[in-house]
Formats: C-alpha cells, sequence, structure tokens
C-alpha cells in the first residue's frame, strides 16, 4: 500500500489569522497567550485538513510564528549571545527580539554600523530559490547548543491528543548548519558540528519517547554544489543520528541530487524523498539505488507552483519506479506545501476554466489521494469520489494544453521578429553617460530614494475600498494622486535630486503590473508568506504575455507635472516578474521571461516619449533566480541579462536606465550584472558594511553606483555620521564620480515619521560628502 504524506502545510492561515495575530500580538493589542491560542487553533485546523485528505500521517513541526528556521535557533539553544537575554525573559519574546530586533532601543555607538553590540534582528535571506525569507542563524567560536525548547515535543503532543497519527518534521543539522553565518573571520561554522549532533540525538529520542514513528529530516543541501568535507560528513552524522531516533525520511528538495545521489541513497536512514519535479530525471537512478528495505518517498505533486497536476503524465512516472524499487513507496508534494497558497475555497472571482487548472495546498493534499487510489489499483472508483476526481483532472489538463487562451500569435510573432542588437543600447556607457551628464546637471554624489514611500493602513484602506467598489474609479485616482503629490513636496522639502512618484497605488510591485498584464491571472486571497507576517500574492502567468496599454504612465507623468527635478520612472524587471509570479510550466523559463521583457521594454518607451528622462527597471529577484547548481547558472544568466537589456534598450542616449537589486549577494555574478548595462545600478550594501561593494570596486564595475547607505528593513533612523562613514568606505573602493547616495531598498513598509527623518539625514550626509570631495586632500 502506497502511503502519503506532505512535507509541510502553509502556516500562515486560509484567511492570514496568522498575520493579524501575530500584528495584534506586536502592537500589544492581544497577550502572548492568545496568540498561542491562535497558533494552536491553526494548527488543529491545518491537521484536520491533512487527516480529512486521507493523509497517512499529520505533519507536525512546520508550524512556525515567525520562521520554522528561528523555531530550530531555539530548540537547538543557540539563540545568539548579542541580544543578552536575561533568564525570565519568555521563549516567545526572546523569538520575537531575534526575528525583529529591538526598535525602542536605539544604540549608538560610534563605528558600529550594522549594530554588533545592538539587539538588531537576525539578517534575512532567502531560503533557497524561493522567495521565503529565513532568519539566519550566527555561529561564532562561542556558539554553544543545549536542548533548550519543548515547543516542538508539546505540539507533538497536541497533535497525538487530537488522534492524529504523527510525523515529526526538522530541519537537518547539516542543512541548519550551511544556512547560518559566521559572525568571525576565519571562523569555519562547520566545525561546530560535533557539538550540535548530540542535541539533535536528544531531540530525536525525546520524539522516539513520545511514540513517534517517523521523523522527516530536511537536507535541502543535497541539492546543492557541497563543499568536500560538508559531503563527507553525511555518513557519519546520520550513523550517528539514527542509533537511538524514529524512522528518519530523509528529504530533500528544490533540485537535482546529481553528484549527492548515491551519497543519498546509500545513508543509514529509513527512508528518503526526493523532488521528482524538479529533477524526474533522477526517479530511476534512485529507484536503482535506494536499498529495498527503505521508503522511498516521491515527490511529484509541484509544491512551488500551483498547477493541477496532470495525473497520467504523474503515473507514468510513478508506475515504472513502484515497478523498480520493491520497497515501500509514499508519495508527497515535490517540497512543504508553505510556498503556494491555501486553497482555492476563497477564489470567487477566478473564472471557472481558469480555477480548474489549478490546485492550491488543499487541493494538493486531495491530488494525492486520488494518484495513491490509482497506483494501488482503486481505479474503479472503490475509494470515493477517485473515479470522478480523475475525471475532472484529465479534463482540466486537456483543456488548458488546447485552450486558445493561452497562445497568442502577435507574442510568438514579436519573439520570433528580433534582431541581433535589440537588446543593446544605441551607444556605449561612455558616450550614454556624457550626454545624460549634460541632460540632468546634477550634483556630485547625486541623492534618489529606490521607489516607494510609505504605504500607509490610508492607502491600503483606500484601495481596499476601491476593490470591494465602495470607492469609484474617479475617487481611487484622486486619493492617489494626493499621495503622489505627498511624496514630491516632501522629496522636494528634503532636498532629493532625482525624485520618484512613491508607488502609493501598487499593492505590489509584480502583482500591480501582473493585474494590467494579459496571459496574468490574478487571485483574491493567494497569499503566500514571504517573511514573518508579511506576505506575497504571486500573480499566475497562464498564457503568452502582451501589455495592452500602458501600466504606469499616467501615475508617473502626474508626477514629472508637479516638479522641474527629474521624475525617475518605476517599473519591475522581467526577471523579477517572472521570479515572483506562479509561471506557466508548459514553455521554458526563459520565453516567458523574454514575452515579459518585450512589455516592458513598451512601457520604458512610452515613459520616455512621455518625457521622463529616467527610469529604473527593479531586479531584485535577479540573483535567487539562480539556479541552485552552477551547471545551470550560464544559460540562466545569459537568458536573465539579455530580458532586461531587451527591456532597457529600447530608448535613446538621453535616457538614464537605472536597476536595483536588494539580495545583492552577487560578487560571484559581476560580470553578469555589469553585462545588463544599466546606466546606475543601486544595492544593497549598508547591513554588509559596503562590504558587498568592495566586489564592484575590484571588478572596476564600469557604470554608476548607489549603494545603500541605511537599512530599510528597520525603523531605526540613521544618524549622519554613520552614512557618511559608509558613504568614505564606498568611495574607497569605487570611484566617486560614479557613486550614488540612496537607501537600501524602498519605503513601503516604514513610517512617514523615521523615513523623512532618515532621509533629512541622508542629504545632509551627501552634503558633507560633496564639500569633502571637492576640497583637493
Ligand atoms: N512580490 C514581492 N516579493 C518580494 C518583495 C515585494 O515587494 N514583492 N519584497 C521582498 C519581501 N518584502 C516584502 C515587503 C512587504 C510585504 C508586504 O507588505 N506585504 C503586505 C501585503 C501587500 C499587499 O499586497 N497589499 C495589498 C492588499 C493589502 C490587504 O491585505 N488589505 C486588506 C485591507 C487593508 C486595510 O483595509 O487597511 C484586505 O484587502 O483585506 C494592497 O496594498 O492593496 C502584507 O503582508 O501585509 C511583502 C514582502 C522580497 N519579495
Ligand atoms: N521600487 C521598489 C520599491 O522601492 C523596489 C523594491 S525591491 C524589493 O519598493
Ligand atoms: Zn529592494
Amino acid at each position: 500500500m502506497t502511503r502519503i504524506h506532505t512535507l509541510g502545510f502553509p502556516r500562515m492561515g486560509a484567511q492570514r489569522e496568522l498575520k493579524f495575530a501575530l500584528e495584534q500580538h506586536w502592537r500589544g493589542e492581544i497577550d502572548r497567550e492568545a496568540l498561542e491560542a491562535a497558533g494552536r487553533e491553526l494548527r488543529r485546523r491545518h491537521w484536520q485538513a491533512q487527516r480529512d485528505a486521507g493523509l497517512d500521517f499529520v505533519t507536525v513541526g512546520d508550524f512556525a510564528f515567525y520562521d520554522h528556521v528561528a523555531n530550530h535557533i531555539q530548540l537547538l539553544g543557540c539563540e545568539p549571545a548579542r541580544f543578552d537575554f536575561k533568564g525570565d525573559e519568555p521563549e516567545l519574546s526572546r523569538y520575537f527580539t531575534m526575528a525583529r530586533g529591538v526598535a525602542a532601543e536605539v544604540h549608538d555607538h560610534p563605528g558600529c554600523a550594522h549594530g554588533e553590540h545592538g539587539r538588531f534582528a537576525l539578517e534575512m535571506t532567502k531560503w533557497f530559490d524561493t522567495n521565503y525569507h529565513y532568519l539566519v542563524p550566527e555561529f561564532s567560536p562561542h556558539t554553544r547548543f543545549g536542548l533548550a525548547s519543548v515547543r516542538l515535543f508539546d505540539e507533538v503532543a497536541e497533535a497525538q491528543k487530537a488522534g492524529h497519527a504523527v510525523k515529526a518534521v526538522l530541519l537537518g543539522p547539516l542543512s541548519f548548519l550551511w544556512l547560518g553565518k559566521e559572525k568571525r573571520a576565519g571562523f569555519d561554522r562547520f566545525s561546530l558540528l560535533e557539538s550540535l549532533l548530540p542535541v539533535y540525538e536528544q531531540v530525536l529520542a525525546r520524539l522516539k519517547a513520545q511514540g513517534v514513528e517517523w521523523v522527516q529530516i530536511d537536507e535541502p543541501i543535497l541539492g546543492l554544489d557541497l563543499p568536500e568535507p560538508w559531503r563527507h560528513a553525511f555518513e557519519r552524522v546520520y550513523w550517528q543520528l539514527a542509533r537511538n531516533a524514529p524512522k528518519l525520511l530523509l528529504s530533500t528538495y528544490f533540485s537535482p541530487l546529481a553528484d549527492n545521489l548515491r551519497l543519498a541513497c546509500q545513508l543509514p536512514v529509513a527512508g528518503l524523498h526526493v523532488d521528482a519535479v524538479r529533477a524526474p530525471d533522477e526517479l530511476t537512478g534512485v529507484a536503482d539505488w535506494l536499498p529495498v528495505h527503505k521508503v522511498l518517498s516521491v515527490g511529484i505533486v509541484d509544491g512551488r507552483n500551483i498547477w493541477r497536476t496532470d495525473p497520467d503524465a504523474a503515473l507514468a512516472r510513478l508506475r515504472p519506479v513502484a515497478a523498480k524499487h520493491r520497497g515501500e513507496l509514499w508519495i508527497a508534494p515535490s517540497c512543504s506545501l508553505l510556498h503556494v497558497p491555501f486553497s482555492l475555497a476563497a477564489e470567487k472571482q477566478l473564472d471557472a476554466e481558469l480555477k480548474s487548472w489549478l490546485a492550491f495546498a488543499v487541493e494538493k493534499l486531495g491530488e494525492l489521494r486520488v494518484l495513491r487510489a490509482v497506483l494501488d489499483g482503486e481505479e474503479e472508483g472503490e475509494e470515493e469520489g477517485v473515479a470522478e476526481a480523475l475525471a475532472s483532472a484529465r479534463a482540466a489538463v486537456a483543456a488548458r494544453r488546447a485552450s486558445p487562451r493561452v497562445h497568442r500569435a502577435e507574442v510568438a510573432l514579436r519573439l520570433a521578429r528580433r534582431v541581433a542588437g535589440d537588446d543593446r543600447r544605441a551607444s556605449p556607457f561612455a558616450e550614454r553617460q556624457a550626454v545624460q551628464r549634460v541632460r540632468f546637471a546634477l550634483p556630485p554624489l547625486p541623492t534618489t530614494t529606490i521607489g516607494s514611500f510609505p504605504q500607509t493602513a490610508q492607502i491600503r484602506a483606500a484601495r481596499a475600498a476601491f476593490k470591494r467598489g465602495e470607492l469609484d474609479a474617479a475617487g481611487y485616482r484622486e486619493k492617489m494622486r494626493a499621495e503622489i503629490a505627498l511624496a514630491v513636496r516632501k522629496q522636494e522639502a528634503l532636498d532629493i535630486d532625482v525624485l520618484v512618484h512613491g508607488e502609493a497605488e501598487r499593492n505590489d510591485m509584480v502583482e500591480y503590473f501582473g493585474e494590467q498584464l494579459d496571459g496574468f491571472a490574478f487571485t483574491a486571497n493567494g497569499w503566500v508568506q514571504s517573511y514573518g507576517s508579511r506576505c506575497v500574492k504571486p500573480p499566475i502567468i497562464f498564457g503568452d504575455v502582451a501589455r495592452p496599454a500602458p501600466m504606469t504612465l499616467e501615475w508617473t507623468a502626474y508626477a514629472q507635472s508637479l516638479t522641474p527635478r527629474p521624475m525617475k520612472g518605476m517599473l519591475t524587471g522581467p526577471v523579477t516578474i517572472l521570479q515572483w509570479s506562479f509561471v506557466r510550466d508548459d514553455q521554458p523559463r526563459s520565453v516567458t521571461t523574454e514575452q515579459i521583457a518585450w512589455a516592458i521594454r513598451d512601457e520604458v518607451d512610452d515613459l520616455e516619449r512621455a518625457g521622463i528622462g529616467i527610469v529604473q527597471i527593479d531586479e531584485p529577484a535577479i540573483r535567487e533566480g539562480l539556479p541552485l547548481r552552477r551547471a545551470g547558472w550560464k544559460p540562466y544568466l545569459e537568458g536573465a541579462t539579455r530580458a532586461f537589456r531587451i527591456s532597457a534598450s529600447g530608448v535613446g542616449d538621453r535616457t538614464q536606465i537605472h536597476t536595483h537589486m536588494c539580495y545583492s549577494e552577487f560578487n560571484d555574478i559581476l560580470p553578469e550584472i555589469a553585462a545588463m548595462d544599466a546606466d546606475v545600478i543601486t544595492i544593497e550594501t549598508s547591513r554588509s558594511d559596503m562590504e558587498l561593494l568592495r566586489g564592484f570596486g575590484d571588478f572596476e564595475y564600469p557604470n554608476e553606483i548607489g549603494p545603500g547607505v541605511y537599512d530599510i528593513h528597520s525603523p531605526r533612523v540613521p544618524a549622519v555620521e554613520e552614512m557618511v562613514r559608509l558613504m568614505r568606505k564606498a568611495a574607497a573602493v569605487v570611484p566617486p564620480s560614479k557613486l550614488w547616495v540612496n537607501p537600501d531598498c524602498g519605503l513601503k513598509t516604514r513610517g512617514w515619521a523615521e523615513t523623512e527623518a532618515a532621509l533629512v539625514n541622508m542629504v545632509a550626509a551627501a552634503k558633507l560628502l560633496r564639500q569633502e570631495l571637492a576640497q583637493p586632500s
């Protein structure tokens, strides 16, 4: 008998209950106990959904009030010492301090730009190639581990009490260490492995004592190109862990196992989960190498996308595996369902046809049941509803394949007609720079911001009212224009050189464009956690992409009409739109990216024609789109940089193209960043104390650069001297004539008070430096 399970489930709740409970708690409106109760209620419902779907286990340990890696930091007792927690501080309040920092406590340590002495939040970074952010564990020679939280065991008991068969989930020790960061140069976190393992042993022993039969232990780093010592450690680690543990299901996802395939199959664990969506070609190899006594869990339902599973394609993959692997077979989503929305049930506005092509988390659980029934030979409707479900899935998949909504001749034609050079600016950078310097006559070290200004409750309420039909289009337009005017006035008062309109009209930098482009659908409630309580609603790209009408032109032109200063048009780039959407799986991602690129190019050209001299095309997701295996980098980067250049190359030399990238850990892809040939790039550098900029200097990055001088993720207002210090550091590695002054990223999550205070200081810092640099030294 095949068993079915899931690697994890969305934690936010059907109606983002967790988000609202968290934010209430942080505002002091509900106490810890009420928040815990909200968490318990969500877990209860989510386990029940798994049970109702006929899963053989419910998964326990995937819930988190902020992030599952942060849960492990507490479980394993390695809260960084810099937080200086006192013994009486409750676990959950320590947890939120690590996740969010302490805003009230402003540390003014001169020379300490990024808060080693303060209670600044743990760094956040992208979870593999997803748009989910985890909190980065900090490791140093002083790191000690110890079993320090009973939360996981309590949750196990909770599920058992509700009568569920429990499979607990843990992030494995090697992935946990890998995902952390050394807080001291020269220290290797790998050296902490030996002291970490005994704690894992204790955790596993305790789960066993609780009667847990299976523990899913996630080691997604088996999908990466690992250094040899890390690879070699796996065998020894799992020998040690398996000694007194429940049965271990080692799970991998997101990426092919490649050179780690035999290793993964031979580890001394009771089962192995593989991602058959990202690495379908490895299934045969896995079935060959996996010993017969081990469980093979095949991740056959796409946990990263929202398309309904083609049952025949899935079965065609599963059947040979079932025949080959004589041992027990489980089926599951490819990875945790954290990365997809909760349920289609809440989508009342999606048209019925499109909806029939989709499966969100709850529906994906249902797909597992159908696949199992068919695999186990119960196709003839022995299990209730299976025959109907199968027929409807087949019909939907066939309908999607044949649908005239998916393919548009003119889009295909446009891609086919491209000619050499249409992804290149007319003149080389030096020539453009000269023309642009004359046109804009900006001071040295020009100041600008990254695009968004605070998305106030007032703005969101207006948009919500507009979407509900309580505010008409004219009324909404008036309100947004007023916000734009306010942003322009404030920037002029601050004496910023290159202005932005502030993005008030945008719910989100990707969703906004998805709503206006053909080939995209958007959901009413398709939220996916991005970090903490923050969610995004990725649009769904189902067909060929085209731009039926200008998307930003009117807002930008209005903003420009209010000021003589240059107004920077603000667009999201093709790679980021792709990366932060659910993407069609019936053609290569590169083709879809290029379609988007042409649509964005039309918008850029329209802005230029309307007299907008500077256009920023944001590409923050370019780094996270990198394939997890290096072998895939080159083709990806070629496609990504080309798509960006297509979008940016329709304009003349006089038009200045900016791009922006936060998540700027890209010193290993600088040639490709340079190949994008943006006139100006703004990047996130303040949290690394400008270290990230060093690569740009060493590489002699040819175009202009705006290294972020302050972290926008915190309400803390940076002092003038702090930003001056950072800019001096920048000027030491990049010629000052190439430098701009700007924050790390957009300001949409901030309030106006702290935003204005920080920008006053930023402009003052720029002016000080202009004087300093003007003096011959
Ligand atoms: N797609 C995407 N990915 C990204 C980023 C990004 O900007 N976009 N940035 C990084 C992550 N940073 C992020 C920063 C902020 C938020 C964020 O603020 N999300 C908002 C939702 C933003 C949104 O879409 N807002 C909508 C809808 C808001 C909403 O839910 N409104 C309520 C009512 C609100 C009210 O009445 O006040 C409702 O409709 O029920 C809008 O403004 O229109 C949230 O979780 O709260 C998300 C990610 C990386 N990945
Ligand atoms: N223009 C966008 C903003 O300022 C860029 C954000 S990058 C995540 O919000
Ligand atoms: Zn950014």
